[in-house]
């Protein structure tokens, strides 16, 4: 299957429904606790399988790419956004269908057992060397063995900020060695708001670290001759080491086309297919990884996860997040299994994962239940849910019930905070690594790039 043609079936939204705690059926107590709400987002604006629920009592939104409803699905790029907004893991109890019920004892010795895999209790070597005094502080605070069982914070924000930093210090270095300041640029076409917001937070990040940032905005209706004719002007530009073509495209364009159009040496994203191509074969290595698996593997690196010999589950297989991080957990000698729509026991799959990374876009997707006792969780999810309470109208969510998840892994990365600020930390990188291949400017030791 491929994630493009992902529109799930109403039956496995149902499915999710209630995995997620929803109940949609007879009995109106359970109907009064679930109060589920789902959002449907029909690629094609067309709510025929929505319209299945319609029939059922939740309350359904029905989104089409242009609705006003920002971040829908990011991790599933355009066609493919299916994105169910289900009940939030943080209402009333009864509304979790799928308790942790496990006896506080057993539960603490399961911890003690699983935590010594995942946390070789950060000892210095354990983090990459490029850790800072500081860094080595916040992360050797081990995971607490108590009765009350709280998994770490893998603090996303925090490495992210430390890897600008020593992206900012290689930037002057380079400047001051050989005068040359990276370059990269960034296509936005149409106006999401979403979009537009990403872009400018791009923006923002790179002149914060030295990066001198570029930007193409081009209406909606554009052909696809001119965005090709900006990437070869960019493919062209000397002062541009990067190019990024900011996804979703608008409908009329052919995503491939465009993408394969960035010179490798410039597709900072690491979407080519030769970049993806290189990154399955053995003994092989792409220019550039995409920028979001990276930023997971970087945080599983840093906070000294053992990847090797481990059981990695990847939730979603989307040519940007999914398929590259399975990719990359394989190079780095997992095995690894994918769940994905037509999975058929997804649950019992992901449970038997020591890391897990989910990038389905479904917000509350995966309960404690899915979860191992002492299992590293990344959530790479970024959802919206309704919120009158916050000043946007609504709040991101993982793909993970955090509140449950909390409790049974030993390390999670929290939304937002966690993998989004790494997407950004890791352009910004391979921003870097790009100018310095171009110019041949040696690579640091000690540097992240
Ligand atoms: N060519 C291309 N490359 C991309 O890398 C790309 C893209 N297109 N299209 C959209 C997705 C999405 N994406 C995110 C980046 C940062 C955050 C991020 O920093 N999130 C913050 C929250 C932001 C907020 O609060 O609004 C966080 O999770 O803490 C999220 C999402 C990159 N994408």
């Amino acid at each position: 299957m491929q994630v493009e043609s992902w529109i799930p079936s109403s039956s496995y939204i149902l499915k999710l429904i209630r995995a997620a705690g929803g109940s949609l059926g007879n009995g109106n107590k359970k109907l009064k606790l679930a109060r589920v709400s789902a959002a449907v987002l029909s690629p094609l604006g067309n709510p025929s399988r929505a319209s299945h629920l319609f029939s059922l009592p939740v309350s359904i939104k029905t989104l089409t790419p242009e609705s006003s409803f920002p971040f829908v699905s990011s991790v599933f790029g355009r066609r493919n956004m299916a994105s169910s907004v289900l009940s939030d893991c943080s209402l009333p109890a009864p509304a979790r269908l799928l308790p942790f019920q496990r006896s506080v004892q057993s539960r603490t010795s399961q911890f003690q057992r699983s935590v010594s895999f995942a946390w070789r209790p950060l000892s210095l070597s354990a983090i990459r060397s490029t850790a800072s005094p500081h860094w080595s502080l916040s992360a050797s605070a081990s995971v607490a063995v108590t009765t009350e069982t709280s998994a770490k914070v893998i603090d996303g924000k925090a490495v992210a900020k430390q890897i600008k930093d020593e992206i900012a210090g290689e930037i002057v270095r380079m400047k001051d060695g050989i005068g040359i300041v990276p370059g990269l640029a960034v296509i936005l076409v149409g106006s999401r708001k979403d979009s537009q917001t990403y872009v400018r937070n791009k923006k923002k990040a790179c002149e914060a670290v030295g990066i001198k940032s570029y930007e193409a905005n081009l209406p909606e209706d554009s052909t696809e001759e001119e965005v090709l004719k900006h990437i070869a002007c960019f493919n062209d530009d000397p002062s541009v080491h990067g190019i990024l073509v900011q996804l979703p495209l608008p409908r009329h364009m052919n995503e491939e086309k465009i993408l394969n159009a960035i010179g490798l040496e410039k597709d900072v994203d690491g979407f080519h297919p030769l970049n993806i191509g290189r990154l399955s074969m053995q003994g092989r290595d792409p220019l550039f990884v995409p920028c979001t698996p990276k930023g997971c593997m970087e945080l599983l690196h840093r906070y000294g996860v053992e990847i090797k010999g481990k059981r990695a589950v990847v939730i979603g297989r989307s040519n940007i997040v999914g398929m590259p991080a399975a990719l990359l957990l394989q190079k780095a000698n997992a095995t690894i299994s994918m769940v994905h729509s037509y999975t058929k026991n997804p649950v019992e799959i992901t449970r038997q994962a020591d890391i897990i990374i989910s990038a389905a876009g479904v917000a509350n997707l995966v309960r404690g239940s899915w979860i191992k006792p002492g299992a590293v969780v990344i959530d790479v999810g970024i959802n919206p849910v309704d919120d009158a309470q916050s000043p946007r109208g609504y709040r991101l969510v993982g793909d993970v019930c955090y509140e449950e998840a909390c409790k049974v892994a030993s390390a999670i990365t929290p939304v937002p905070g966690g993998v989004g600020p790494m997407t950004i930390a890791m352009l910004l990188s391979n921003t870097l690594s790009s100018a310095k291949r171009i110019h041949d400017f040696k690579v640091h030791v000690h540097s992240f790039s």
